[in-house]
């Protein structure tokens, strides 16, 4: 098998919902974003998926979140942004833009700060 892994970013405005204290107010991260898929085959550049079309897609999917108030946004009207949900959101609509046979989301991790990630997978 093989895995790619490509590293992203996007920055926005969230508070937690059901959450007492500090982060229940309204404040920002910069967002970095790990996507990680597996394929068992290559094309014949040798290639799984070609970066440059992971990192499009992800980057396309961001920018709906990038610089906005993330409570706002439909995904997460009814559901905490956190870095779990945000993680799991991504992953979601990741595998409907790349999951097939043979190409699968593997994992997409979430970073709030340096010292702070969120993952899913399934
Ligand atoms: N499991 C999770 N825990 C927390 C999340 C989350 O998404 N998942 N999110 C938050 C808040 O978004 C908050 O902004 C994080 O702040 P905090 O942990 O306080 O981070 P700081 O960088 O300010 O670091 P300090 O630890 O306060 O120094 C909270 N928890
Ligand atoms: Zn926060």
């Amino acid at each position: 098998m093989y895995r790619l892994t490509i590293h992203t970013a996007f920055a926005a405005a969230h508070n937690l919902i059901h959450y007492q204290g500090d982060c229940e107010n309204l404040h920002g991260h910069n967002w970095k974003v790990e996507v990680s898929i597996t394929t068992a085959e290559l094309d014949k550049a040798g290639l799984g998926i070609d970066f440059k079309i992971l990192k499009r897609e992800t980057n396309t999917l961001l920018k709906t979140l990038d610089h906005k108030y993330l409570n706002e946004l439909e995904p997460f009207k009814s559901l905490s942004p956190s870095s779990e949900n945000i993680a799991r959101y991504l992953y979601v609509e990741l595998t409907k833009i790349f999951g097939s046979d043979k190409v699968k989301v593997e994992m997409v991790t979430v970073w709030e700060s340096d010292y702070a990630a969120a993952s899913y997978y399934e």
